[in-house]
């Protein structure tokens, strides 16, 4: 059975899954793109080979007889509309982050997939699929450091476009650790604070950077995460955590090590793409896995509202510079099963 799917946004991340659904997994195949770039969307199709045809707007696309599936891939204030066409179509849809840019939002795409009565959604949430991740929270869950007190990660981008503004290094940077957190540690956020240190020279001027995020959990981890996007080196994440009787640290990216010239040097990565790709690939093979299979489990649209819930208040505490409380509204037994 092969899933058709429909590209929603062919830009960074819509191309790079074009690509990976087309030459590297199986069971998929792309039958349609859209952008509000047309040439970019045709151009995308021209690079890749793509057979697909090419439709001037998102909601025509998800209409389309042909199309069983969706990829929403473009920018994050786009996703919500896109979402809920795709559940009122009742058709699988797999949205990057953020599934929506408030909680609002992914409350109203919650209700709607709760109201259809099925799994339909499934959003990029990609680093619970990264083997380093999976390490960390088999440790963690096999108890080999004992509870959890303290986690110190940071999230570092060599650069970031004029475009890039102070509250994307929450609702766009941040996220993924306001994700993958919650799931490593079993827990969900109770406070959360911004402090913002110094800042680097190396960076538009309407932009605070680096910026420090302070958690502290409902069973009372504390979490301080740095977001430091134009910190010129590399793409770097770091995750450690800080247990009872000891330390794990989030495995380094596979690297040679070389011995030359009077110097042992490995290379730091530059490029998120590269950063997760084999959990980019994997995730992606589930996504359509379950489709065949009439049941998706990758990251819930609960997910996606639990994280936002706390990049809501990240935001109002970066405004506030006080410690803001995290309240969600109650997990539907849905999201349960
Ligand atoms: N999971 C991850 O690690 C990553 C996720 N992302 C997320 O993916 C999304 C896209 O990011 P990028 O690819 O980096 O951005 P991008 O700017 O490279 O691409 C977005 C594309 O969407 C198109 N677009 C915007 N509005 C549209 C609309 N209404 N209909 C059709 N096309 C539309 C744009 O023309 C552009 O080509 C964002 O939400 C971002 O946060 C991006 C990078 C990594
Ligand atoms: O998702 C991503 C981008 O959208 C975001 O802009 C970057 O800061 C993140 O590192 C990357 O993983």
């Amino acid at each position: 059975m092969t899933i058709r799917i429909g590209v929603i946004g062919t830009g960074a991340i819509g191309e790079d899954h074009a690509r990976r659904i087309t030459h590297v997994l199986s069971g998929g195949h792309i039958v349609a793109v859209t952008d509000v770039n047309r040439s970019q969307a045709e151009a995308v199709v021209a690079r890749l080979g793509l057979d697909a045809r090419v439709y001037d707007d998102g909601h025509e696309l998800i209409k389309a007889a042909d199309v069983d599936a969706l990829l929403v891939t473009s920018w994050g204030p786009t996703h919500e509309e896109f979402v809920l066409a795709a559940i009122k179509a009742g058709k699988y849809v797999f949205c990057e982050k953020p599934l929506a840019t408030t909680a609002q939002g992914c409350l109203n795409i919650v209700n709607a997939e709760v109201a259809a009565g099925q799994r339909l959604v499934q959003i990029g949430f990609m680093r619970p699929y990264d083997r380093g991740y999976q390490l960390l929270k088999q440790a963690i869950d096999d108890n080999q450091i004992g509870e959890p007190l303290m986690v110190h990660c940071a999230h570092r981008n060599p650069t970031v476009p004029e475009s890039y503004i102070t509250s994307m290094a929450i609702v766009d940077t941040a996220i993924h650790e306001l994700d993958v957190l919650r799931w490593l540690l079993n827990d969900d956020y109770k406070t959360v604070q911004v402090v913002y240190p110094r800042r680097t020279r190396n960076r538009f001027e309407h932009l605070a950077d680096p910026q420090v995020v302070l958690i502290e959990t409902h069973k009372g981890v504390r979490i301080d995460l740095e977001i430091f996007v134009n910190c010129q080196y590399g793409y770097d994440i770091q995750c450690s955590v800080v247990g009872e009787t000891g330390i794990i640290n989030l495995p380094e990216p596979q690297s040679l090590l070389v011995r030359s010239d009077a110097r042992l040097s490995t290379a730091i990565l530059t490029d998120w793409k590269q950063r997760f790709i084999d959990a980019y690939d994997i995730e992606l093979q589930n996504f359509i896995n379950g489709i065949a299979q009439g049941r998706i489990e990758g990251p819930t649209a609960w997910d996606g509202y639990a994280a936002a819930v706390a990049a809501d208040a990240c935001v109002k505490a970066q405004e506030s510079g006080q410690i803001e409380a995290v309240v969600m509204a109650e997990r539907p037994a849905f999201y349960n099963q």
